[in-house]
C-alpha cells in the first residue's frame, strides 16, 4: 500500500535575519494552523533556528537546517553539529543542495558523511540530487542522479533510510523561473524510485518520499502534486513569502 505523506519544505537559503525570519514563520503558521494532511518544513539559516522554533513549536510546521557537520564537537571553525540543531529544534536537514555542491565543493562523499551523521542523530535527511543543463542536453540526467543517489547512501543500510527524504532539484530549474513540466518532474521521480528498488526493495522504494524542487510557485504545484511520484516539494523562494508558501501547502490535487 502507498501511502506517502506529502512534504512541502521551504528553504530559506542565506535569507532573512532573526526578526525577519519570526515575522514569518508567525504569518506562516497563522495560516497553516489547520493543516493536517500534509507535513510542512522550514528551513531558516542558522542564526534563525532557535527564534523561529519559539515560534513554530505548537505548530504544524517543523524545523529544518540547511546544513550539518558530521563531527560532534571540536575545533572545526564555521561548522554546526546534528546536536547543535536538535538543541536548537530541527527535526529535518538539507544535505547535498546544488549550491552547496557549486559552490563550497561538498561531494558524493561528504554529503554521504553528512546523510550519515543525520541518521545516527535521529534528524530527518532531505538528499538533494539534480543535474546541470548540460547533462540534461547530453542526455546523462539518469546517469548522473544514479551516481548521486548511489553514493551518497553508500554503507546506508534499508534500516537506516526510513525517515531519508530525497530531492530532486535539476539545477537548470533552480531560481530561474524554469520549472520542470509536471511529465519532466514524473520521469525521474519514477527512475529515482527504480534505484532505490534496486538498492533497497520494493517496500522501501514504495515508501521513501521524493519532493520536487525548481522554481515551485503557487501556480505549478497543483500540476507537480498529481504526478503519481512527486511527494512534495522543496521550495526556495517562493517559500519566503507567507502567503505564497502557505498556498502551496495548501495544493490542490
Ligand atoms: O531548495 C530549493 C531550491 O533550490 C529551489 O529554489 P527556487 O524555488 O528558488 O527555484
Amino acid at each position: 500500500m502507498e501511502i506517502r505523506r506529502p512534504l512541502i519544505a521551504g528553504n530559506w537559503k542565506m535569507c532573512k535575519t532573526g526578526p525577519e525570519a519570526v515575522e514569518t514563520a508567525k504569518q506562516l503558521v497563522a495560516l497553516v494552523r489547520d493543516v493536517t494532511e500534509v507535513d510542512v518544513m522550514i528551513a531558516p539559516p542558522f542564526t534563525a533556528l532557535s527564534p523561529v522554533y519559539d515560534v513554530i513549536r505548537e505548530s504544524p510546521v517543523a524545523l529544518g537546517a540547511q546544513n550539518l557537520f558530521w563531527e560532534p564537537e571540536g575545533a572545526y571553525t564555521g561548522e554546526i553539529s546534528v546536536g547543535m540543531l536538535k538543541a536548537a529544534g530541527c527535526r529535518y536537514v538539507i544535505i547535498g543542495h546544488s549550491e552547496r555542491r557549486q559552490y563550497f565543493g561538498e561531494t558524493d562523499e561528504t554529503v554521504n558523511r553528512k546523510i550519515r551523521a543525520a541518521i545516527r542523530g535521529q534528524l530527518m535527511p532531505v538528499l538533494c540530487v539534480g543535474e546541470s543543463e548540460a547533462e540534461r542536453v547530453s542526455e546523462n540526467t539518469f546517469s548522473v542522479l544514479d551516481k548521486q543517489i548511489r553514493n551518497g547512501l553508500k554503507n546506508i543500510s534499508s534500516g537506516d533510510l526510513g525517515t531519508l527524504v530525497i530531492a530532486y532539484e535539476p539545477i537548470w530549474a533552480i531560481g530561474t523561473g524554469k520549472t520542470a513540466s509536471r511529465e519532466q518532474a514524473q520521469e525521474v521521480h519514477k527512475f529515482l524510485r527504480s534505484v532505490i528498488e534496486k538498492k533497497y526493495g520494493n517496500l522501501l522504494a514504495k515508501s521513501i518520499r521524493i519532493q520536487y524542487g525548481g522554481s515551485v510557485k503557487s501556480n505549478n504545484i497543483d500540476a507537480l502534486m498529481q504526478m503519481p511520484d512527486v511527494d512534495g516539494a522543496l521550495v526556495g523562494g517562493a517559500s519566503l513569502d507567507a502567503e505564497s508558501f502557505g498556498r502551496i501547502v495548501r495544493f490542490e490535487m
